[in-house]
């Protein structure tokens, strides 16, 4: 059992609440961690268990990039949207950098969210 942090970007949201829910069964088997506005969509939409965050404007993206400094993330799945610049851009930026300090399986888009899951 892992635990994995979901997050996803408005303009993607509807594409990892589509994975999420092709992944049902296997995710079912993990202990999940999600930004506040994409664990609703998760929840709502597979039923999955999990534990919302804030929402990633109000911190929901630092408590993750804390979670990877404590040991407590295995894997984070998270979906950017690379077209509309975000107002907590420091936050996204501050979690990928800790993800990839920490070498934290991490997965970008649905073909490497599936090879990520695959491998844990
Ligand atoms: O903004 C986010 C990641 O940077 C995601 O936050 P929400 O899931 O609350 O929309």
């Amino acid at each position: 059992m892992a635990r994995i942090g979901l997050v996803a970007h408005d303009d993607k949201k509807d594409e990892l609440a589509a994975w999420a829910l092709a992944n049902r069964e296997a995710l079912s088997r993990h202990t999940i961690f999600a930004t506040g506005t994409t664990g609703g969509r998760v929840m709502a939409e597979t039923g999955l268990a999990l534990t919302r965050l804030k929402s990633g404007p109000l911190g929901g993206d630092a408590q993750l990039g804390a979670m990877i400094v404590e040991g407590q993330l295995d894997a984070l799945v998270f979906f950017i949207d690379p077209l509309t610049a975000q107002p907590h851009d420091v936050d996204i930026k501050a979690l990928i950098r800790l993800a990839t300090l920490y070498d934290t399986l991490f997965a970008i888009n649905r073909p490497t969210a599936d090879a990520v899951l695959a491998a844990i």
